[in-house]
């Protein structure tokens, strides 16, 4: 119905052009990071996160993923520095992960995926009135990506797993407060750089993309919480697993991807 997609078959990334022919556009995301390949940038700055004083609001399953909204009505938890000329104000954070035993990153660095891929959503504030606005814009939105890697148990991921039984069915909301997001970065916040577009529908050219390099390790225990989720609605009869809710990486068409040092 509808614009409706998903990551099935039938209305999956293979099929979005259909009703988002933005899907075929020049500034696509994901893409296929090739390190040797990336421009070596001295004037990018670092990034400066500034989360002391932000505010989790809810997590939910949207259907698609399972996202922490934050109160964004002023700059209490914005990003800065780097490529970005303005601070970006932190509206919600997400995931992508795949099946169990397959990767799930959207990013891939010289073709090697990874478990999972973290997207840290901002929007500029100082341009546009409303995040909606701003996810038209081309300057629009800052996405902070980090990779998810299976190893020993994140320390503090369980902060996000513990909740992830109250959001199993899409449109599931509940209360998440006092949840600050810079417990799940890595230590070094080197990274890469380009203009893209959101990973999803409608896959606006609005992304300036900044993907960290150093992945954070979670355990395959707490990964598989993830896929406890569905995508389905507690009212269908069809329970689907939610798992491999990632975009495939498309064509650079000549784009730059700088690199901090
Ligand atoms: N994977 S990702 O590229 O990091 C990514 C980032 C943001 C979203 C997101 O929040 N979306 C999707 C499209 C934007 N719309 C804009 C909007 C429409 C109507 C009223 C308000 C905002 C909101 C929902 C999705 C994916
Ligand atoms: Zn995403």
């Amino acid at each position: 119905t509808g614009n409706h997609w998903g990551y099935g078959k039938e209305d999956g990334p293979t099929a979005w052009h259909k009703n988002y022919p933005v899907a075929e556009g020049d500034r696509q995301s994901p893409i296929d990071i090739i390190p040797n390949q990336t421009s070596h940038d001295s004037s990018l700055g670092p990034i400066v996160l500034n989360y002391d004083h932000c505010t989790s609001i809810n997590i939910a399953n949207n259907g698609h993923s399972v996202v922490v909204e934050f109160e964004d009505s002023d700059d209490r938890s914005v990003i800065r520095g780097g490529p970005l000329d303005n601070p970006y104000r932190l509206k919600q954070f997400h995931f992508h992960w795949g099946g169990k035993g397959c990767h799930g990153s959207e990013h891939t660095v010289a073709g090697n995926s990874y478990a999972s891929e973290l997207h840290l959503v901002h929007w500029n504030a100082v341009k546009y009135k409303t995040f909606g606005e701003a996810a038209t814009a081309p300057d629009g939105l800052a996405v902070l990506g980090i990779f998810l890697e299976t190893g020993d148990e994140h320390r503090w991921l369980h902060m996000i797993t513990d909740a992830l039984y109250t959001v199993k069915f899409k449109g599931s909301v509940t209360d998440f407060k006092g949840f600050n997001p810079k417990c799940l970065l890595p230590s070094s916040l080197q990274y890469w750089t380009y203009l893209g577009s959101l990973t999803t529908p409608p896959l606006h050219e609005s992304v300036i993309w900044i993907v960290v390099k150093d992945p954070i390790v979670v355990s395959e225990k707490q990964l598989g919480k993830f896929r406890t989720l569905v995508f389905t609605g507690e009212e269908e009869d069809q329970r689907t697993r939610m798992e491999n809710n990632f975009r495939p990486p498309q064509l650079l068409k000549g784009r730059k991807v700088r690199s901090s040092n």
